[in-house]
């Protein structure tokens, strides 16, 4: 990628009481993406996310948000982040837009066009005049949204954002997400342990155990060199993928098959051939959840009501 991007971990690290949380993390995060931090359990997550917003003090490395170190520049750095955390506060007996005003007073410079703006962006236009105990969890997580872009931020960090949402919530909340990514450049960066969200949610993900990153990765890239099939009979197919020496593993009632998108019409010819027929052959795109196990080496996949 070409774009500079607007927030880079050096070698982040903390060690607390002799115990190394967190070993030299490096990431850059771009505008315009959205990219998942994702770990087991107790892998680092909140410790990261704890000094990308000043509240700790990494023991080594830096963050720094927009060329701006956030350990020296602390103030001027600060000012370019957003933040959600789980379930953001906000007065229910208020109006949405009176929510709104009262955080807006907390920064310089947001005018009232500015939070007609987020409004809009979120599109909570018909309701924010309405008291916030009358909304539905998806719009109290996306007025959480509004408020933390009042500033407008160029990194927002959200930090288990859709707890208690389901599916069809969290896909609506990734719209406005991807909205706000594309149409303002804004990089986003979701921590969560749950591997759907991330998967419903993100372009790319970061994968931490142990404190260390392990792998980071496009997550819906197209390229992948495997296939699904479905042949009859099923022993003659087995034993062609063997003299054909192509790996294979059974799923569902077909086989997963590691071939060249160029090497398919001989792949079929070899097929009609032996007189096996098929029934399917199509791109098998791998889960996150494949991914992950791959990545972690079979590693603990948290699951949604194990915190
Ligand atoms: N102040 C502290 N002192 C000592 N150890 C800590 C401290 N804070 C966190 N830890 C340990 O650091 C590790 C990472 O914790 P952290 O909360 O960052 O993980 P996480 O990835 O956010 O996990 P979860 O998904 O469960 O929230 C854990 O083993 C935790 O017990």
């Amino acid at each position: 990628m070409t774009t500079q991007p607007i927030v880079q971990l050096q070698n982040l690290s903390k060690i607390i009481r002799g115990k190394q949380l967190i070993s030299q993390l490096n990431i850059d995060l771009y505008p315009g993406q959205i990219t998942g931090f994702l770990g087991p359990n107790g892998a680092g997550k909140t410790t990261t996310i704890r000094m990308m917003t000043g509240l700790m003090h990494p023991s080594e490395g830096k963050v720094i948000i927009d060329g701006l170190s956030l350990q020296e520049n602390y103030e001027e750095a600060i000012s370019k982040v957003g933040v959600i955390v789980e379930n953001p506060e906000m007065y229910k007996f208020m109006t949405g837009y009176k929510n709104l005003l009262h955080f807006a007073r907390m920064h310089k410079n947001v005018t009232k066009d500015r939070i007609q703006e987020v409004v809009n962006q979120v599109g909570l236009e018909k309701r924010i005049h309405e008291k916030v105990s009358t909304y539905s969890l998806g719009m109290r997580q996306r007025l959480g949204l509004a408020q933390a872009l009042l500033h407008r931020p160029k990194f927002l960090i959200l930090d288990e954002p859709t707890n208690g949402l389901d599916p069809a919530g969290i896909r609506e909340f990734r719209m406005y997400l991807r909205k706000i990514a594309t149409e303002d450049g804004v990089s986003v960066f979701v921590s969560s342990h749950l591997l759907s969200e991330i998967e419903l949610m993100c372009d790319r993900v970061a994968v931490i155990q142990n404190g260390k990153l392990i792998d980071i990765r496009d997550i819906h890239s197209n390229n992948s060199s495997f296939y699904y099939i479905e042949a009859t009979p099923n022993e003659q197919a087995v034993s062609l993928l063997q003299k054909l020496d192509i790996n294979f593993v059974s799923e569902n009632s077909g086989y997963v098959v590691e071939i060249q998108k160029e090497d398919i019409p001989s792949f079929i010819t070899n097929f009609v051939n032996e007189g096996i027929q098929l029934f399917a052959v199509q791109p098998h795109q791998k889960t996150l959840e494949d991914q992950f196990l791959e990545m972690t080496g079979g590693g603990q996949i948290a699951e949604a009501n194990s915190k």
